[in-house]
This record gives structure tokens, C-alpha cells and sequence, in this order.
């Protein structure tokens, strides 16, 4: 192995640095940009546990030949000017974090953010904070809820990164934080301010990106964080049994996902006399593909087809100030034990 080695540090550096990471999207919303992404994000083993020579062989020979197209078609839906929305959001997040740090935080801190997929990769971004002579790195995968496909796959890549280097860090990696009181607080407020602008609906519905049921009989903790989370926001909105409902979106592949499915429910809720919805998607730290077009195009479109007359996408809580404020208190401790580990 010819391992890395970051050398200088100079005096001035900061001591910690703080890395948030999200999923990663394509270069451009082309049917070229989506086959690099998606041969990437799914030969990942975390993502896609069938046998690899059969999954590579499904992969190479059909998937990549036909969703590329397909993909790329549902990315033009959601590409702005500035590029793809889960980018353009997650790089606010982590300036606007920067600042937020920076006031609240005497002793420098860097905050960078790195991408699974793609870029900017998390190899590059942790190879530029080791050169800058970080000690102690605090990783946020910005996933509230575990998941071996996300959060698990985010740490392999820190992990394979790290076996490569001569020097290691300290390392704090948030597992998740999707009973974190800042988290929740803050997602029903922002509930709560979308109703006074808008009003309310028969039915909120929190829908959650999928996986696999297999994953959860393994013993992914996802499902189990997915069903706390929304618990907790129910609690928070003061919500009777009737009013919410937490169901699973994005299948991909043959396999049982977990259920209820988004689109199925929009179809029976629509046929069966509910009028009006209004969806958030709580595992969704940004806006992105499988919320503005696949929420809020798709899923619209199913429920006022099936008789639906009102339907509500509620947005993510994306680079708001108090989804800023949120992620703060949640690296907070990390943050505080890094700097005195320091002095
Ligand atoms: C929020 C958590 C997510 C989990 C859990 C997750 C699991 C998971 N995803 C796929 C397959 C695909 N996901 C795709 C897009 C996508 N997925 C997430 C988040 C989670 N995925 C996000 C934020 C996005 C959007 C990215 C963007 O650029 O906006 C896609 C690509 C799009 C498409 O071709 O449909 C695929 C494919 C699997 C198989 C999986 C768990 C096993
Ligand atoms: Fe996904
Ligand atoms: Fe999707």
C-alpha cells in the first residue's frame, strides 16, 4: 500500500473540521452524466447486496442500457441554472454552517462538504482538510435515519480513505440523529409555519425514501428510525392517529420494499374520498430528484388522477436558518469535546 502522508501543518491551522455528507447526484442531467453516476452509486455492495457476479451482470447488461435515458429525463425536471438541487442545497448548507460555527465558536473550525457519488468526492475533501493539518474530523452524513445503503456506505468510504493515509485523525462519525430534539423541533415548527401560510389538509403524509424489507429482517435499523422519527413529529404537531401517515417512496428493482408505498397510497387515498394531503419527507435533509419530481410531480399526479383535489408538497428543511441552527446543536458536543481535546 503507498500511503498518503500530509505533512505540513502550519501553525495557524485550525484543529478540527467538520465534513457534511450527502448522497451525490449527477454531473448534468444527460443520459452520459447519469450512466458514470449510477455504475458508481449502484456497484456499491451497501446499496445493491445481490451476489456481485449476477448484479454485474444485471447492471452492465440491462440497467445501465435503459435508466440512464430514463434518469436523465426525471433530472432535467429539477436542474436550475446553478446545477442539481441536492448540490446547490448541500453547498449552502455547509457555508451557511460555516458561518454559523464561526460565530458561535472561538477557536477556528472548518466546514467542508463532500459528496458519496461523484463529486465533490469525499477522498478529495478529506484529502484537502489533512493538508490543511486537521486533527479531528466530525462527520455528518446528512441521512437522519441509519441506513447501511447510506450512512453505512459513508463510512466505508472515510474508512477506505483513511486506510490509505500514513496519519489518521480523530474521528467522530454521527451514526444518525433521527430522534435528535433540534432535528424534530425543528421539523415541526417548519411544519407548523407552512400551515399558518397555507392551511392544513385531511392528511399529512411523511414519506420516507425506501429499502429493501430484507435489509430491515438483517437488522438495518432504518425502518425502526424512520417509525421514531415520525412518532415524535405526530407528538410535536399534536396529531391524532387519523391525520398522519408514514409511508415508503423510490422503489428500485423486483423486491419487497418497505411498505406502505407513497404511490400506491396517493392512489388509495385519491379513490376513497380523501380530498386533501400534504406531504413531507422527513429523511430528505435537502430537496432532490425523489421529492420535487418524484413527490411532487409524480405522486401529485396519482393522487388527484384517483379523485384527490388538493395536494401539498411541504418543502424540505434544505439551508434554512433553522435547519442551520438544527445541525449546530446536533455537532455541537462533538464540537465542544474536539476543541478541548485540542487545547
Ligand atoms: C434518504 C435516504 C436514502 C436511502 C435510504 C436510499 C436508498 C437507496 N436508493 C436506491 C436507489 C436510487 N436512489 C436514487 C436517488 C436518490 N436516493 C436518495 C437518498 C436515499 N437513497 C437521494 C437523496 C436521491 C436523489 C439524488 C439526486 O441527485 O437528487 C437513485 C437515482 C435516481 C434514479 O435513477 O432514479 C437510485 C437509482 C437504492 C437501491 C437504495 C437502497 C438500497
Ligand atoms: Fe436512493
Ligand atoms: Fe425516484
Amino acid at each position: 500500500m503507498n500511503y498518503q502522508g500530509f505533512t505540513t501543518i502550519p501553525d495557524d491551522a485550525p484543529g478540527t473540521a467538520v465534513l457534511i455528507c450527502n448522497l451525490g447526484t449527477p454531473e448534468a442531467p444527460t443520459p452520459k452524466a447519469l450512466k458514470t453516476y449510477l455504475k458508481e452509486f449502484l456497484s456499491d455492495p451497501r446499496v445493491v447486496e445481490a451476489p456481485r457476479w449476477l448484479w454485474w451482470l444485471i447492471l452492465n447488461g440491462i440497467i445501465l442500457n435503459t435508466r440512464p435515458r430514463k434518469s436523465a429525463a426525471a433530472y432535467r425536471e429539477v436542474w436550475t441554472e446553478q446545477g442539481s438541487p441536492l448540490m446547490i442545497y448541500t453547498r449552502n448548507q455547509a457555508t451557511a454552517l460555516q458561518a454559523l460555527v464561526n460565530k458561535e465558536f472561538e477557536e477556528p473550525v472548518v466546514v467542508d462538504f463532500a459528496m458519496r457519488y461523484g463529486n465533490p468526492s469525499m477522498s478529495d475533501r478529506l484529502s484537502a482538510l489533512m493538508q490543511q493539518g486537521i486533527r479531528n474530523i466530525i462527520v455528518l452524513p446528512l441521512y437522519p435515519q441509519y441506513s447501511g445503503s447510506t450512512s453505512g456506505s459513508t463510512f466505508d468510504t472515510l474508512g477506505q480513505f483513511l486506510q490509505r493515509s500514513r496519519t489518521v485523525p480523530d474521528l467522530t462519525f454521527i451514526h444518525n440523529y433521527h430522534d435528535h430534539p433540534a432535528y424534530i423541533k425543528t421539523m415541526s415548527a417548519h411544519i407548523q409555519n407552512y400551515w399558518q401560510e397555507h392551511g392544513r389538509a385531511e392528511k399529512l403524509i411523511l414519506s420516507y425514501h425506501g429499502t429493501p424489507v430484507s435489509y430491515r429482517d438483517k437488522g438495518d435499523p432504518y425502518y425502526d428510525q424512520c417509525m421514531k422519527t415520525s412518532q415524535l413529529l405526530q407528538q410535536a404537531l399534536e396529531l391524532s392517529d387519523n391525520e398522519i401517515m408514514t409511508t415508503f417512496q423510490s422503489r428500485f428493482g423486483k423486491a419487497e420494499w418497505l411498505q406502505p408505498y407513497t404511490d400506491k397510497t396517493m392512489m388509495q387515498l385519491g379513490s376513497s374520498g380523501i380530498k386533501s394531503v400534504q406531504v413531507f419527507c422527513p429523511g430528505f435533509s435537502s430537496d432532490c430528484l425523489e421529492t420535487i419530481e418524484e413527490i411532487d410531480q409524480e405522486n401529485r399526479e396519482y393522487f388527484l388522477e384517483a379523485g384527490g383535489q388538493s395536494f401539498n408538497y411541504i418543502p424540505a428543511l434544505n439551508d434554512t436558518p433553522a435547519h442551520i441552527q438544527a445541525l449546530l446543536e446536533i455537532i455541537q458536543p462533538y464540537l465542544l469535546a474536539s476543541q478541548q481535546a485540542n487545547r
